[in-house]
């Protein structure tokens, strides 16, 4: 290939052709010389009117107009071979042009292909940017519509769009899509089965390729030639916030496509008229990542960025408090089992659920996965518990393996790659709907279930109500959670990176048909799933980062109706980092963008959806969405904390007064010149809270979560700092800043009013039982040794559940949860 040094020229969009003299609207212009192609109907691209009075008369065009859509397009005919001809007749469609009035001929296609009445402002704005052969950079809410600005493109020129995307899951989803407009389209990379698909995607037959980046890269001069034969009308790189170090999904090949800057310029190849123009898009990067992306893609300078509202009005945001465990499901799911299960006859939910559990257990087998989630009842701290937890998913997952790193990195999900998954086919030619269906039927995959029938009926429940995704951490809990429902008669499914193949497309068949109800899901089952009526998002378990918080809500709502989005999590534990191999560096970011997560949980006054969208960089200027739980609760009242906080303050000037007596000087502290080496003993946040409790009768009642909460809240106001290794989500080695300092020798009058964070207010409500018990049991409690043992005796002396009788059990059950508190706290007293 050439490489003359040309200057990269742009689109003067000032010249260009009138409409009249277009040279090539589409592929089929371009191959009339062939004589393979019949006229297409819209080359004129006659507006599409269908006046009220037509309507009554013919409710088919109505019916018509409600669905996309499809008619069979010329391109179904584009072959290999008619591609071999226009390579011999060595015409290149570089010098293809658009005429201004190109934005109506966008909506004529979208019309025709799409069944949509027109453009959105942001679509035609990155449309612009790209007739103008800007690069540009599309940052617009999840469900907005993003691929169809480089959609279009290939309809409208005639040429080939090369989309690079992270998942094969999402490129298959796109190119049934295509096809089912009737737009030729394929896939390439690792999970293609069909070799010759890639020879025949280079030769021109497909009007949309998608390809993973490291096929990209391989195949970088494959696509030059392709450039320079039937053309390339754009690159397209989709989910771009993988490019970001800083993003939440980070992969490293999506950094080396900066290349396609430099291959695919006029500089480079002399072919070219002008660059032929990136458009990077993404419903998730925050300032941060934004200037990554556009750093580490090398952009060209005059890059246009497309900026929409990344707020979703019809996504309602809440929080609830739950231990996220198997004893949570019957409390946490009640409401969910009675939206799908009610309507059922009993025979249909036992005749279901036998259906179901019986593919569950094959899964298992498969998976390797264990069911039950072992989590004990006890009131424990919070690092122990995190751990034995932690050991309880490796030790009943391995079924008696030793607890190991690799072992627990194994029970999460890693983001599927093109190795991780693989479909049944990856040639889409464009074709109609009628087609597709037949097709599926013909290609049919072996069913997952024992009994397809029954797995296969429509849901009885009204569509309206649409499906459920319920997103957790490990993959245990996929198939725990889902065999749950199962017995409960909801239509669930589990997902996850290590179920068979088979399972996994069978899952997403039936989820887009709707057939399942409920899918439950790691971050597998995630990025650009498009499905429209999807009206609930569960949250079970604490997100890694709000990125990918918001990324997965982002499948709810797709219609623009209402769609519910929450998230359950451990209010009263801090959210840990699930493991994963990361440098020093990746480990500091993972916890920056977990602590943001872990504060959107904790905040009880702020509008969740303005929280979301600001984390974004948007200004979020309504205030108030009006429908997240915030928004329709009202914060909780606000609290004069001045006690509280002066009291918290002075005992850590104390501490840290007497060392700088006896080792430094109070000044040395302040101004940081102790050793950092001190850190690892440096007094922790619990250890002032147990200084404060001896110290001062009025605060005995007060527990820990409660003062994690007020460190935060005066770590906000700049009153205190981390003395030690940040290494978490919220300060461990509280210390005081010299504005906190300042606050405490001022002796100041001044209130500190704030609003009682989550933890604090779920302290408040357990106020009546465990700092009583804690008091009572005195210093001892932090001995870990004495701990454990006070532990084991608190165990051994419960009584186990079934021991109740039936009389007082309906007793307990028909007091009411004030009156069973009384009793029980009367019951210690005595
Ligand atoms: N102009 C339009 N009018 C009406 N519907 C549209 C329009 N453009 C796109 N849509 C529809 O919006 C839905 C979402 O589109 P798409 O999958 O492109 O979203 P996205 O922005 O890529 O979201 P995500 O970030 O989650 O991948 C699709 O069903 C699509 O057909
Ligand atoms: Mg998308």
């Amino acid at each position: 290939m050439a490489k003359n040094v040309k200057p990269s020229r742009k689109r003067d969009v000032s010249s260009l052709h009138p409409f009249g003299h277009l040279r090539q609207s589409s592929i089929l212009e371009h191959l009339q010389p062939m004589g393979k192609s019949k006229k297409r109907q819209t080359d004129n691209f006659p507006e599409v009117t269908t006046s009220e009075a037509e309507l009554q008369r013919h409710p088919e065009v109505q019916d018509k107009l409600q669905k996309p859509h499809i008619e069979e397009t010329s391109e179904t005919n584009y072959t290999p071979e008619t591609s071999y001809s226009l390579n011999s007749a060595h015409r290149t469609v570089e010098d293809v042009e658009l005429g201004p009035d190109w934005d109506q001929k966008a909506n004529s296609l979208l019309r025709k292909h799409f069944g949509y009445s027109g453009l959105k402002s942001f679509q035609m704005e990155a449309l612009g940017a790209w007739f103008a052969q800007q690069d540009s950079l599309v940052l617009a809410a999840t469900g907005s519509g993003k691929s169809l600005c480089f959609q279009l493109p290939a309809l409208l020129t005639g040429k080939v769009v090369v989309v690079i995307s992270p998942l094969i899951s999402l490129m298959h989803d796109q190119c049934l899509k295509l096809s089912k407009h009737g737009i030729s389209a394929c896939f390439l990379g690792s999970g293609q089965p069909d070799n010759t698909v890639e020879k025949k995607a280079m030769n021109g037959m497909y009007s949309v390729v998608y390809v993973c980046p490291e096929t990209l890269l391989r195949l970088i001069s494959s696509l030059q030639r392709l450039a320079e034969n039937r053309g390339i009308a754009l690159f397209a790189i989709d989910e771009v916030h993988c490019v970001s170090k800083w993003g939440h999904d980070f992969r490293p090949d999506y950094r080396r496509l900066s290349v396609l800057r430099e291959s695919f310029s006029a500089s480079s190849l002399n072919f070219l008229k002008f660059d032929i123009p990136i458009m990077a898009l993404t419903a998730t990067a925050t300032d941060h990542v934004r200037e990554d992306i556009l750093k580490s893609l090398k952009l060209s300078k005059d890059v246009k960025v497309v900026l929409t509202t990344f707020f979703r009005p019809n996504l309602k945001f809440s929080i609830m408090h739950s231990r996220t465990s198997s004893t949570s499901y019957v409390k946490d799911f009640q409401e969910l089992v009675k939206a799908y299960s009610s309507k059922r006859t009993t025979k249909e939910r036992s005749d279901y659920t036998r259906a179901v559990t019986e593919d569950l257990e094959d899964a298992l087998e498969h998976s390797g996965s264990a069911t039950s989630d072992s989590s004990d009842g006890d009131e424990m701290d919070e690092q122990d518990d995190e751990l034995s937890s932690r050991k309880n998913i490796a030790f009943s997952a391995s079924k008696g393996r030793q607890l190991s790193v690799e072992f627990l990195e194994d029970d999460f999900d890693d983001i599927q790659t093109a190795d991780d998954f693989d479909v049944s086919c990856g040639e889409f030619c464009g074709k109609s709907l009628v087609d597709d269906v037949q097709i599926s039927k013909s290609t049919e995959l072996p069913h997952f279930s024992p009994r397809p029938a029954e797995r296969s009926q429509p849901m009885n429940c009204s569509l309206e109500q649409g499906p459920t995704i319920i997103y957790v951490p490990t993959r245990k809990q996929t198939v725990a959670i889902s065999k749950y429902l199962c017995t409960k008669g909801v239509k669930a499914a589990a997902y996850n990176a290590k179920l068979p193949k088979s399972h996994l497309r069978q899952v997403h068949k039936e989820f887009h048909e709707n057939t399942l109800e409920v899918v439950v899901a790691t971050i597998a089952f995630g990025m650009g799933i498009d499905k429209l009526n999807v009206r609930r998002i569960i949250h079970y378990g604490w997100p890694q980062s709000l990125e990918a918080y918001y990324q997965e809500a982002g499948r709810a709502g797709r219609d623009g109706k209402l769609a519910d989005c929450t998230l359950y999590a451990n209010l009263s534990r801090l959210p840990t980092l699930l493991p994963n191999k990361r440098t020093e560096q990746q480990k500091k970011n993972a916890y920056r963008m977990l602590t943001d997560c872990f504060r959107y949980g904790m905040n009880t006054s702020i509008c969740r959806a303005k929280v979301l969208v600001e984390y974004f960089g948007e200004v979020f200027h309504q205030e108030r969405c009006m429908s997240c739980d915030v928004c329709t609760n009202g914060p909780p009242e606000l609290q004069n904390m001045k006690a509280e906080a002066t009291v918290f303050m002075q005992v850590i000037a104390a501490h840290y007064k007497q060392q700088s007596f006896e080792e430094y000087s109070y000044d040395d502290y302040i101004g940081g010149e102790i050793e950092r080496s001190r850190s690892s003993e440096r007094p922790t946040l619990r250890l002032f809270v147990t200084k404060i409790r001896e110290q001062s009768q009025q605060f005995l009642a007060s527990d820990q979560l409660w003062w994690r909460g007020l460190a935060r809240l005066l770590q906000d106001k700049g009153f205190i700092k981390e003395g030690g290794n940040m290494n978490g989500v919220q300060i461990k080695c509280p210390e005081l800043t010299k504005q906190g300092l300042r606050y405490l020798e001022s002796d100041t009058e001044q209130d500190f009013y704030a609003y009682p964070e989550a933890d604090m207010l779920l302290s408040a409500t357990r106020a009546h039982e465990p700092y009583s018990s804690f008091s009572e049991w005195g210093k001892g409690w932090a001995d870990p040794e004495i701990r454990k043992q006070r532990l084991a005796r608190r165990r051994s002396t419960r009584k186990p559940r079934k021991s109740r009788s039936r009389k007082s059990r309906h007793q307990s059950n028909s007091m009411t949860v004030k009156e069973r508190i009384s009793a029980k706290l009367s019951k210690r007293k005595r």
